[in-house]
């Protein structure tokens, strides 16, 4: 009874619906513009996701517990809802720069796109690069101006900002306030209408783009596709497409029978087969993320369609390193463990042993962006149960040593040799977009970040976009909130990587009592070595906790003390208060005390807390 019941389900859910009535689209907007609240406001409305859910977890699609916790998205959702006789599936990609690969990763599985502009702030850099993207991926815009209950809300100022700076008319954007449940309705009837349906014939041999996956411990990895041609079934015989232009890949599996498939609503629901035009889930006993990669088409195996494979993606690339190490040494293994099933998830962490006097046995891992970094950081505390300290992060330069005609990539500035070396760095090209009034303050700041000008024009009546080529050292630390704060909120950038310069750089070193700290170790140009030096150990005389004695803290330039600090003694014994027999609060003060020590690492005689580490992000200004 049951079984039939299912089997009747699987076939009502696995009837085509037609193409026509289909919408597939992403949304895109800056960070914060509420890209995840108003996705969740149209699954409210549609009725996808019941209300009571909803109102208890807030923002449904964000679901992993540090997206939750930090308010952002870190990887994209889909979800497919009713409308009428329609079937619209939504994309929410990630707003943050660090994860805008799956902008694009998304685009190529939609048709369309909503581009969200907050009212109150109008068009803002990311804006434009994810406009980029989707126009890039022929997408349709439709453009829709969010958080108009806000006091500060002008609608006609952010019209005015689409028309003029994305060249979209707005005349008829549509208008909606995601948190009090404005506009939405307006919305879904204007992406039936102004959204097109996709294209693709169920007769043509099999095209399946992935455009997303994760692992799941007990299926497998898990795919999200968008099938373009072709009808994937269970049990089906597949291939990804990568593996016959490639050959370095012989270790992967070269075949792999569909064993579920369905559709995202944004939880599994379960088909027999996707059509054309669809977006759906499969697993296929897929063993690592690497095996299909992102970006891969799939075929059924036979059909000889490899010369059809869709346009993929660029892999993304590490740019910001660290040093992991455990608190603890003994945690090394587990440390290991959890890295290796991090990145059967996240193919954008790599990591290789790294070890040294001070820190002790640890992993050298790149990351995205420093928001990756900080965000894997938390997983693996939060889902492994490790104390891990992470060393002063870095980017990647390249080194010639005297003599030598050959250029090594190092990601540890710790390891960079001291004497004549040469160092290239890598720049990025920045765009900044802000108000008139605060175009002198910004391109201060760019030109103590070492900023070469490239272009400054108006764009629209009181917008200015500044270009800069600034080294990517001096971007990821603090840029973002020194641009923030010196243009009361409201300048926004976006960069890409241009390549490598060789710069006057040196390395500098870090001395705590004595002890060089290579995890505190930077690269630093010349003619800003002295101020570096001041600056960075002051702000590690802030935060390094006092010691039974007195602590040096030294900058080192080949060699040559450049700045130095004194931590005076602190002599105070917590338990010295409790007299005899007050176990308990003497218990209670250790504890506490205990728990004050966590993400710290001991070096020499002096514990050096994962602040010290990361005082070099917290503005030299
Ligand atoms: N006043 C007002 N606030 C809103 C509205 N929509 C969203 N917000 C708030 O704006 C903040 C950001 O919203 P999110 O939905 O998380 O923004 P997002 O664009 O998804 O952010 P990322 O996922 O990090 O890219 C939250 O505090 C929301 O409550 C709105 O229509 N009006």
């Amino acid at each position: 009874m049951l079984q039939n019941t299912w089997r009747r389900y699987l076939s009502t859910a696995s009837r085509p619906v037609a193409m026509e009535a289909l919408r597939n689209l992403i949304i895109i907007a800056h960070i914060d513009s509420g890209k995840s609240t108003l996705s969740d406001r149209l699954l409210q409305i549609t009725g996808t996701v019941p209300a009571e859910q909803l109102q208890d977890r807030t923002q449904f699609l964000d679901s992993n517990p540090i997206e939750r916790q930090r308010q952002i998205t870190i990887k994209a959702r889909a979800a497919r809802m009713k409308w009428g006789h329609h079937r619209i599936t939504l994309i929410d990609c990630p707003g943050h720069h660090d994860f805008s690969r799956q902008v694009s990763q998304s685009a190529g599985a939609v048709e369309g796109a909503l581009l969200v502009v907050d009212a109150s702030k109008g068009v803002q850099a990311q804006t434009l690069s994810s406009v980029e993207l989707a126009l890039e991926a022929g997408l349709e815009l439709l453009p829709v101006i969010n958080k108009i209950d806000l006091p500060t809300a002008d609608i006609d100022n952010a019209r005015d900002q689409i028309e003029h700076l994305v060249g979209l008319d707005a005349s008829d954007a549509i208008l909606t306030s995601a948190k009090q449940g404005i506009g939405i309705e307006q919305l879904l009837n204007a992406v039936v209408a102004r959204l097109p349906a996709p294209q693709g014939s169920p007769h043509k041999p099999l095209q399946a783009l992935v455009f997303d996956s994760y692992y799941d411990s007990y299926r497998g990895v898990v795919l999200f596709v968008r099938v373009v041609n072709g009808v994937v079934r269970r049990a089906d015989r597949i291939t990804p497409m990568s593996l016959a232009e490639s050959k370095e890949h012989l270790d992967r599996p070269t075949e792999y029978v569909v064993d579920s498939i369905g559709f995202l609503e944004p939880h599994e629901v379960p088909c027999n087969q996707l059509h054309p035009g669809e977006i759906g889930y499969l697993t296929a006993a897929i063993k690592r993320v690497g095996d299909v990669p992102v970006g891969d088409t799939l075929t059924h195996c036979g059909d000889d369609a490899a010369e059809q494979a869709l346009p993929g993606y660029e892999p993304s690339r590490a740019v910001v390193f660290c040093g992991l190490f455990p608190t603890d040494s003994s945690d090394i293994t587990s440390l290991h463990v959890a890295l290796q099933k991090l990145q059967l998830q996240d193919g954008s962490i790599t990591f290789e042993p790294d070890s040294s006097a001070a820190m002790g046995t640890g992993f050298r891992c790149g990351f995205l962006g420093l928001l990756h970094m900080a965000v894997t950081q938390e997983r693996l505390e939060t889902e492994f149960g490790l104390d891990l300290v992470a060393s002063t992060p870095s980017v990647s330069y390249m080194i010639q040593t005297q003599g030598s005609d050959e250029w090594t990539l190092v990601s540890n500035p710790s390891v960079i040799p001291h004497g004549h070396v040469k160092i290239q760095e890598p720049y990025a090209r920045v765009e900044i977009i802000c108000n008139q009034d605060h175009v002198g303050a910004l391109m201060d700041l760019a030109q103590s970040r070492r900023g070469d000008l490239k272009d400054q024009r108006y764009i629209g009546l009181d917008r200015v976009k500044l270009v800069y080529s600034l080294p990517l050292a001096e971007l990821v630390t603090d840029f973002h909130d020194a641009i923030k704060s010196r243009s009361a909120g409201f300048a926004s950038m976006n960069y890409e990587i241009e390549g490598m310069r060789q710069n006057r750089l040196k390395r500098m070193d870090i001395h705590v009592a004595g002890e060089q700290v290579d995890g505190l170790s930077t690269v630093v140009h010349e003619d800003s070595a002295f101020s570096d030096g001041r600056w960075i150990v002051k702000k590690l005389k802030d935060v390094i906790p006092r010691q039974m004695f007195k602590v040096s803290v030294q900058a080192v330039l080949g060699g040559k003390i450049i700045a130095s600090e004194h931590i005076s003694p602190f002599r105070k014994d917590v338990t010295a208060k409790c007299y005899g027999g007050d176990a308990n609060r003497k218990k209670k003060l250790l504890k506490k005390q205990a728990e004050g020590k966590k993400r710290m690492k001991s070096i020499g005689r002096v514990t050096i807390p994962q602040e010290a580490f990361l005082a070099i992000l917290s503005g030299k200004d």
